[in-house]
């Protein structure tokens, strides 16, 4: 056998993850062991683990980072930020009806690696995630021993808990490195609307960067699916701001909040973050060739209905006190391909947006 030793020990690392049914089968794994007694993961070997894995899909698609630098230079390493609702396994298998979709390219042993491959990729230091439906069992053991602090914040009722042999609910996670970051408070919310208690949740950290000492609010959400339930996203959204007001004392901290809000950038909980007195900027638009427009599609599916394509995920930002340098491109419609996403090449019917962040510096960073 050509693996080293530290190979084969991230094989059983990998391994002990595969299997979900142990982990029903015996709770004990569903408790997060403390992450200072696991061995760190070398992220190169944990990548080449998961590319052994994949050997007969094909290649990963070639997404470019976009720099967007503006004149300000900063002295400190930017801040990458990851956007990415994952897809739940047991709304992926159970309920989204991608009709294009071969069922083995759900198969969770796959996709999984599929997915820890795109973050390993692009080694984000906040990642934000929604729909997460493996976090006990997967991604909170795996990224623990990557270096990352996470926290889970399942919805109320998950949609997942009707599928048979489902592995739990699904919800948002927020991870951060913790070499690079403190954290310094953290809220698990869940959303209201019209003072109504809803089923989506949001969570908002503080955290400080250790080599600048800067402080920012951190923020991931998921806001209501489906057509007909504008106003309801639109009062969610209300609560969120209001909610993240408070957190950043009066947009005193600078703010970074990342979600699937279901909205195109026509519906009013987009602008009401878009005008909010958060003073907030979506990070994507800088992409544009006029920096005003969103990208054509952050999700594309087939289901029973037809063709979805929708605008849905965003990076809002404190557009006075933070830069986006670079932004990670969206996949083509070719790569993409006829049949849409998820596929063999992409686990996720919504891509990840990925940017790094700087802190301004001067006069101009006052919120
Ligand atoms: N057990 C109980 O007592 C209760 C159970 N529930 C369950 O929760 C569900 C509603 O929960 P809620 O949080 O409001 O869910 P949402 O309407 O927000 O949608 C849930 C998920 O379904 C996906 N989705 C969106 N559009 C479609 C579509 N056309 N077909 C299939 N899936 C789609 C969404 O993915 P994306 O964001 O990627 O678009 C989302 O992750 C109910 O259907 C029920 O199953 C709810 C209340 C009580
Ligand atoms: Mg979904």
């Amino acid at each position: 056998c050509s693996m080293g030793n530290g190979t084969s020990r991230l094989y059983s690392a990998l391994a002990k993850t595969l299997n979900s049914s142990a982990a029903s089968q015996h709770p004990e794994y569903l408790v997060s062991p403390d992450p200072e007694h696991l061995e760190p993961i070398d992220p190169k070997e944990l990548l080449e683990e998961c590319r052994a894995v994949l050997h007969t899909r094909p290649p990963r698609f070639q997404r470019d980072f976009v720099d967007l630098r503006t004149d300000c230079p900063s002295s400190h390493p930017p801040i990458r930020v990851m956007q990415w609702n994952i897809l739940a396994q047991a709304l992926g298998e159970g309920k989204d009806n991608f009709v294009q979709c071969p069922v083995e390219a759900l198969k969770w042993e796959e996709r999984k690696c599929l997915i820890l491959e795109e973050i390993l990729a692009y080694q984000p230091d906040i990642l934000c995630l929604q729909e997460v439906d493996h976090y006990f069992d997967t991604f909170h053991p795996l990224l623990s021993r990557l270096g990352y602090q996470g926290t889970f914040f399942p919805k109320p009722w998950s949609p997942c808990l009707d599928v048979e042999h489902n592995n739990g609910p699904d919800g948002c996670a927020l991870f951060f490195l913790q070499n690079r970051f403190k954290l310094v408070n953290s809220a698990n919310i869940r959303l209201t609307a019209m003072t109504l208690k809803t089923n989506q949740v949001a969570i908002a950290q503080t955290l400080e960067c250790k080599e600048s000492g800067r402080q920012f609010c951190i923020a991931v959400t998921h806001l209501k699916a489906r057509t007909g339930w504008e106003r309801f996203r639109s009062a969610q959204g209300c609560d969120l701001l209001q909610n993240l007001q408070n957190i950043t004392q009066g947009a005193k901290i600078p703010l970074i909040v990342c979600g699937d809000f279901n909205a195109e950038p026509t519906e009013e909980v987009y602008k009401h973050f878009a005008s909010s007195s958060l003073n907030l900027n979506s990070a994507y638009k800088l992409l544009s060739a006029d920096g005003q427009s969103e990208p054509p599609y952050t999700t594309w599916k087939i289901r029973t209905s037809g063709e979805c394509r929708h605008t849905l995920d965003y990076i809002w930002y404190s557009r006075q006190a933070l830069s986006v340098r670079s932004a990670l491109d969206l996949l083509t419609e070719e790569q993409i391909g006829p049949n849409r996403l998820p596929s063999f090449n992409y686990p996720s019917d919504h891509l990840s947006l990925v940017c790094d962040f700087s802190f301004n510096e001067g006069p101009d960073a006052l919120l």
